[in-house]
């Protein structure tokens, strides 16, 4: 750790620290630039040596941040444990299918104590592991933080105002992370329901492409407000049943997160959903987009839980006939719609509220 000796380009003072973010994609430049910015030495790790030459060179993450400028000191590599081992927080945003092979293949280069904080949006595959897990099971020595938010990268990097959420036990990684990043266009808040604010982050994508969907086949604005308000309480519903705290999903990392990607055709998921809406097939449209959207994968994982554990989730279960079953996107409106099940009330109050 230095002190500052130039002022900094985001409004914020104090000494410079060594973060290290995993992953060159979109989120993981949109967090390096905001680390450089606030001053610090960002050690940015990517898998590609060609890609951190490039960022090296001409300061541009052209594949995924196209025409970005990455000022500050960020140091592209692909040494991993030199990235880690020069950290005294590792931000990793690498997407949740190839999470844990990443961290596994790596675990012995973290520090006890070290602070890593998970980026990512998703849920594993086999056993419906959360990335706050797969870091408690690979390398619970380390202290360990969640972020999440209506964070769409495409707009951090061009410093429009945001807010996001840090969730971890620990004080001093909450104080640290708000430290870190905060600054005069990003806004760090803390909260202490890690499995609320990660789960939520994940289940959002789901709605994000059922609202993509909508807005190709035109559907309108009630239309809009209905998928999100009935997406919010059953994705509620689902996480309070596996013990998150139903006032996470009021705040920013629930329904903020809800409403961007539900609003945003900057986000990937609603992206897919648009495509898929305007007769698309889903594989084409996954790889048209050319990058992660993490509610592919989500959907399947949380309608098989969601069966096993019996929570109501219509939009899941339609969304799921639509993009795997086959099913006509008019057939799964027309059911939802005309179904009669809890339509009479509506809210379905979650057990640990009503006992
Ligand atoms: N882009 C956004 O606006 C936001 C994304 N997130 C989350 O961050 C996570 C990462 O997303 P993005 O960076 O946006 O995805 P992206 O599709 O833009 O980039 C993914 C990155 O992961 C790398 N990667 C893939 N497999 C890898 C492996 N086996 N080893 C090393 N690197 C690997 C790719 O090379 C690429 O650099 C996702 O879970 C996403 O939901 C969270 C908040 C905002
Ligand atoms: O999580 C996000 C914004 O908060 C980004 O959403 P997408 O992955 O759908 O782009």
């Amino acid at each position: 750790m230095s002190e500052k000796n130039t002022p900094q380009e985001n409004g914020v003072a104090g000494p410079v620290h060594d973060v290290t973010v995993l992953g060159g994609g979109s989120f993981g430049t949109a967090m390096a630039k905001v680390l450089g910015e606030n001053g610090h030495r960002v050690h940015f790790w990517m898998r590609s040596d060609a890609q951190a030459e490039e960022i090296r060179t001409t300061r541009i993450n052209s594949r995924y941040m196209p025409g970005i400028e990455l000022t500050g000191d960020i140091q592209p590599t692909n040494d991993l444990a030199d990235a880690v081992s020069k950290a005294e927080i590792v931000f990793v945003a690498i997407p949740s299918k190839a999470f844990r092979a990443v961290i596994r293949e790596n675990a012995d280069k973290f520090r006890d104590e070290q602070i890593v904080v998970s980026l990512t949006k998703g849920i594993e595959e086999h056993g419906f592991k959360l990335m706050s897990e797969i870091l408690q099971e690979e390398i619970s020595r380390c202290r360990i933080g969640v972020l999440s938010g209506p964070n769409l990268a495409a707009e951090i990097v061009n410093r429009d105002l945001t807010a996001t959420v840090i969730a971890a036990k620990d004080p001093d990684v909450r104080r640290a992370v708000q430290d870190l990043l905060g600054c005069e266009y990003f806004r760090v808040y803390a909260n202490v329901d890690i499995y609320g604010v990660e789960l939520a982050g994940a289940l959002k994508n789901i709605y994000a492409i059922v609202a993509g969907l909508a807005s190709a086949l035109e559907m309108g604005e009630n239309a809009k407000a209905m998928l999100i308000t009935r997406g919010l309480a059953e994705m509620s519903r689902f996480a309070v049943s596996l013990g998150a705290n139903p006032m996470t999903f009021m705040g920013l990392a629930g329904v903020g997160d809800l409403i961007v990607t539900c609003t945003s055709s900057k986000s990937r998921n609603f992206r897919v959903g648009y495509a898929v809406g305007q007769g698309q097939n889903l594989d084409d449209a996954v790889a048209e987009l050319g990058q992660v959207a993490e509610g592919i994968y989500t959907l399947k994982l949380v309608k098989e839980k969601a069966e096993a554990i019996g929570i109501y989730m219509p939009l899941v279960r339609g969304l799921y006939e639509i993009l795997y079953g086959n099913a006509s996107i008019k057939a799964v409106i027309n059911s939802l719609m005309m179904s009669v099940q809890n339509s009479d009330v509506e809210f379905i109050l979650p057990r640990t509220i009503t006992q």
